[in-house]
């Protein structure tokens, strides 16, 4: 299932946060959606799930238009996010937070729970083998039992990616998974992403500002800078952008302009 964006635009007031952005994520891709800070791409997300409604254009996902759709209803067609800033129950276990997301896939009804019933039991028991083995993937098992927020910023971060894979998503969005992390842990990230499209057949977006991540794992990146698209393609491509570089690094690319300008002769 392809996600299509078309012309997509969104204003908050006088500000154009998103402005006519198209592009197609092809099934089963790693795609990356990148730009400087304030760039639009957590708009694009909260877009796609629901969480705000765009002005103009079209999101599609498999054919499907989201526009009408609320965002547990696209929740439920498969698409699942984690957050730019983490969102764990601070209370709670690893484990249980992993299992809270997946209490709407409880085949067992409130009957069946109060009643302790064996549907009950076998529900509980293959939700809590699917959360292990999610944990194991992301090197997180053997902290199951520990208070969420004991663990480090870049496991946190792992976790809601864990948390998200128990929703059986088709479609993953993660938003700066990488923020946090190490170059170790960031060349982990990189491998478990492989290993959740290759696993899961899903198809992931990527938001990251996290060069090392996102150059090493994106198969197509979608560029946004103020809100506008500058540039797509792969790897290779947008990385000698110079529209890319421009937005990124400013005033570095205007001083190098600036100075082989200087050496040209008149
Ligand atoms: N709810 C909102 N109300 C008003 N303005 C908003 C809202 N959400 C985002 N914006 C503005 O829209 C623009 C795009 O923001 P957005 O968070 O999508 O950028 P971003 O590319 O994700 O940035 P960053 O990399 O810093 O997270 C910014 O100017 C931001 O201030």
């Amino acid at each position: 299932m392809n996600l299509d964006l078309k012309h997509v635009t969104k204003r908050f007031g006088g500000l154009r946060a998103v402005g006519g952005v198209s592009f197609t994520v092809p099934e089963r891709s790693i795609f990356g959606l990148i730009g400087p800070n304030g760039a639009g791409k957590t708009t694009v997300f909260n877009l796609i799930t629901g969480v705000y409604k765009h002005d103009e254009g079209a999101i599609r996902f498999g054919g499907t238009d989201l526009a009408p759709l609320r965002p547990s209803q696209i929740a439920r067609l498969g698409i699942a996010r984690t957050f730019q800033n983490i969102r764990l129950f601070g209370q709670l276990t690893v484990l249980e937070n992993v299992l809270v997301a997946c209490e709407n896939l409880r085949r067992s009804t409130l009957a069946s729970a109060l009643l302790r019933s064996p549907f009950f039991y076998k529900d509980e028991q293959e939700m809590t083998e699917r959360a292990l083995s999610l944990l194991s993937v992301f090197k997180l098992e053997e902290m199951a039992d520990e208070i969420s927020t004991s663990l480090s910023y870049g496991n946190q971060r792992r976790l809601e990616i864990a948390r998200a894979m128990m929703l059986k998503p088709r479609l993953l969005l993660l938003d700066e998974p990488a923020a946090g992390m190490n170059y170790g842990e960031a060349e982990g990230l990189k491998q478990q992403i492989r290993w959740l499209r290759d696993t899961f057949d899903i198809t992931v977006v990527l938001v990251e500002h996290n060069m090392q991540v996102v150059m090493g794992v994106c198969e197509e990146i979608h560029v946004l800078d103020h809100g506008e698209t500058i540039s797509h393609g792969t790897p290779e491509v947008v990385r000698r952008d110079p529209k890319v570089l421009a937005a990124y690094l400013g005033e570095e690319i205007d001083d190098e302009a600036a100075g082989a300008a200087a050496e040209e002769p008149a």
